[in-house]
């Protein structure tokens, strides 16, 4: 009786999804052992069997920073965003398109889905330019200074085609961060910024990112300060006091630019917890912060 009460719990929501794009943002951090992107893998492909239709963005952040340290290069952040000279894009493509990106592809196949690799160059599916410099000020001085990214994009279209026709014909996309800008140049790409505008451009019901914390935290080192549900206003207002830093940042940003381009709701959850994310979908009371309008 277990068994069917759960199935029966989750009547509305596979009713109410049926045939939506979810996308699904699997972030560096969630990617803790072989077993949890298993698992992740497996939810993935449950998804697309009761009438979804899932896209994946994954990211890979620590992976390319434990690469570059083993390079001796020394990884370098600046408001969530990878410092990219030519051979650390070097590095970024190699782990992310070439380790764990076929990593989830074959993970999503081996559970029975039909999973199809792509970076934001094929068919530019992330046509992007290097983002402007970023400008500080010295706190003493004054003084304004700039910091050049690097080989960083901010993107400019997503060509929702290829997915379409991808989902449409019962593949799963799994995407990875890369754009390409215009004299065919490679460009570094945030992964919550991607999942983001391709959820936008596909017109996905749902985005849910999955990180390493329960969701977005009143107070960022005590995980029981879980934000359950907030509205998008509510959420500006939070990133207007501080609260939230580093990565959550582009993730919360990300999250409020999906629901005013038409996504119904953002998620964030925890992707090292074992089926978060049948538990965010298939629940009510869900097991992350939901963000709506
Ligand atoms: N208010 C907040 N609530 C939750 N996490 C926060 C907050 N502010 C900053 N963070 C930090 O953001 C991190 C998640 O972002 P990030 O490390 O980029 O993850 P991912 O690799 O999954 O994209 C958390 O581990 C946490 O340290
Ligand atoms: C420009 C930029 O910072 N790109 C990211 C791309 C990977 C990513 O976003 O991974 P997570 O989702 O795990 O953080 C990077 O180089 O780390």
């Amino acid at each position: 009786m277990k068994t069917v009460n759960i199935l029966v719990e989750a009547l509305p929501y596979i009713k109410k999804f049926h045939r939506k794009k979810i996308m699904i943002k699997y972030g560096g951090h969630a990617m803790i052992d072989e077993a949890a992107m298993d698992s992740t893998a497996r939810d993935t492909v449950l998804l697309k069997y009761v009438g979804m239709e899932p896209v994946v963005v994954h990211g890979g952040g620590p992976e390319i920073s434990r690469a570059m340290n083993k390079m001796g290069k020394e990884p370098k952040f600046i408001e969530g965003l990878r410092v990219t000279d030519e051979e650390t894009m070097e590095i970024v493509k190699m782990v992310l398109v070439g380790k764990i990106n076929t990593s989830i592809v074959s993970k999503i196949c081996y559970h029975g889905g039909r999973a199809i690799g792509l970076s934001g160059k094929d068919s530019n599916l992330l046509l992007a330019r290097k983002r402007a410099p970023h400008v500080v000020r010295d706190d003493e001085t004054g003084e304004r200074r700039e910091i050049d990214l690097g080989l960083v994009g901010e993107i400019e279209s997503v060509d929702p085609g290829i997915i379409n026709m991808l989902t449409d014909n019962n593949y799963i996309p799994v995407i990875s961060p890369i754009g390409v800008d215009r004299d065919a140049n490679t460009l570094n790409l945030n992964a919550d910024t991607v999942a983001g505008e391709v959820a936008a451009g596909i017109g996905a019901e749902k985005l849910i990112v999955l990180t390493d914390v329960p969701g977005i935290l009143e107070d960022p080192s005590d995980p029981d300060t879980l934000i359950r549900r907030i509205s998008v206003d509510e959420l500006s207002d939070l990133v207007k006091s501080g609260i939230v830093e580093g990565g959550m940042l582009p993730k919360t940003l990300t999250c409020i630019q999906a629901i005013n381009d038409g996504v119904s709701s953002a998620h964030i959850i925890d992707g090292r917890v074992e089926h978060s994310l049948l538990l965010e979908i298939f629940t009510k009371k869900g097991i992350g912060t939901m963000i709506t309008e």
